[in-house]
């Protein structure tokens, strides 16, 4: 496999990997914590598997308990690590609170944070509903916002910590159908710099982590990643193929390992070139809306 443009081997659901080579130190994340909103599904799903095979502890969080009870069993089979499911709405303070409660028991601490949750859908602006777009700013960047200062409240401020808020390339180059998602987006990435200046000295680093079209996903999937309108999305990305969720989880690994210890506010993309080259390309975007406003 050549370490430039190949993919490693990845499973497109949500399942963990059949093989796996290790990059890093395979203790690297031995005795720590992590909490994962959104890490029951998709690239939540791999970044717990991946922080799992490196030795850590994870709790995975999304509204449906069914889902992150299922994902946990799966996990903690194939990593031999405790995953805890827990079940809260991001943009219900109360429900985070209850949730950071239920770790510090089980867990005693909590190393890592990784903002995940998140909704989208392609629309055209003038058919976005308010609260549509309302809905999509309350999840991703309220939902980050309340995760991380109930996180700081409860245990950063006194012991530090590291956040990594999933974010997206969108707002870039203005993508088109995506202005409730992109202005979200973007809005996070805003946040991780100011609190990466205001929680500096708290010992707390906060990045954010941007993909590009990632396979084996809902993202993938609501934006029209499998419809022929995008089967030449590939030749649109300069390293011509589309993203696997394990290149995702290997850019947080990276983020919260040591080797990033004096980085912080900054925004890692990892997309393949793709904002560069692929955003609005008009007879893609055009043929997608026809299919349905409603993907
Ligand atoms: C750069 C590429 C961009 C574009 C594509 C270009 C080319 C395509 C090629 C490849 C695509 C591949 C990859 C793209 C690359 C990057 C993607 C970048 C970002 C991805 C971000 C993501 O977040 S992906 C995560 C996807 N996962 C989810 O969305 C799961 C969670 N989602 C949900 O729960 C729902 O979908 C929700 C977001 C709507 C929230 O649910 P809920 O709280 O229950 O809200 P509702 O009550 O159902 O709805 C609230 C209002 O929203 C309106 N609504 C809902 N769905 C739609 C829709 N499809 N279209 C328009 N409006 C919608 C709903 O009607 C409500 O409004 P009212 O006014 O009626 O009350
Ligand atoms: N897929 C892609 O190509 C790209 C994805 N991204 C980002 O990557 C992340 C993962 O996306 P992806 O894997 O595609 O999608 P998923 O739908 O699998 O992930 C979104 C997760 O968020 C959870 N979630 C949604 N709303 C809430 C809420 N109100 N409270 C708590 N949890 C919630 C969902 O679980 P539940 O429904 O149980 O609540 C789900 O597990 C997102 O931040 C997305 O914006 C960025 C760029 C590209």
């Amino acid at each position: 496999m050549s370490a430039t443009s190949s993919s490693p081997q990845e499973v497109d659901t949500d399942d963990c990997l059949l093989n796996y080579s290790y990059i890093f130190r395979d203790d690297m994340l031995k005795d720590k914590v992590a909490f994962i909103t959104g890490g029951g599904s998709g690239i939540g799903f791999r970044i717990a598997e991946i922080l799992m095979r490196h030795g850590c502890q994870t709790v995975i969080a999304s509204r449906s308990l069914e889902r992150v009870q299922a994902s946990a069993k799966k996990l903690s089979a194939a990593t031999g690590q405790r995953c805890l499911p827990v079940s809260l709405d991001v943009r219900q303070p109360v429900t985070i609170n209850a949730a950071v409660e239920e770790t510090l028991q089980k867990f005693a601490k909590i190393d890592i944070l990784i903002n995940g949750a998140a909704g989208n859908f392609l629309c055209p602006a003038s058919g976005l509903s308010f609260n549509a777009f309302k809905t999509v700013l309350e999840i991703d960047t309220i939902g980050t916002f309340n995760t991380s200062k109930v996180l700081y409240q409860k245990w950063f401020k006194e012991h530090g910590g590291i956040i990594v808020n999933i974010t997206a390339t969108l707002s870039y180059r203005g993508q088109i159908l995506q202005v409730h998602a992109g202005s979200a987006k973007a809005a996070i990435d805003a946040m991780t710099r100011h609190l990466a200046a205001e929680w500096g000295p708290d010992n707390i680093r906060i990045n954010s982590l941007a993909p590009g079209p990632i396979s084996g996903t809902e993202g993938f999937w609501k934006l029209g990643g499998l419809t022929k309108a995008v089967a030449s999305l590939d030749k649109l990305i300069p390293l011509q193929r589309v993203g696997t969720k394990s290149e995702v989880a290997h850019g947080v690994l990276y983020l919260v390992s040591p080797a990033a210890s004096y980085v912080t506010g900054a925004t890692l993309v990892i997309d393949g070139g793709h904002w560069l080259t692929g955003a609005n390309n008009l007879s893609v975007m055009q043929a997608l809306l026809q299919k349905s406003a409603r993907l």
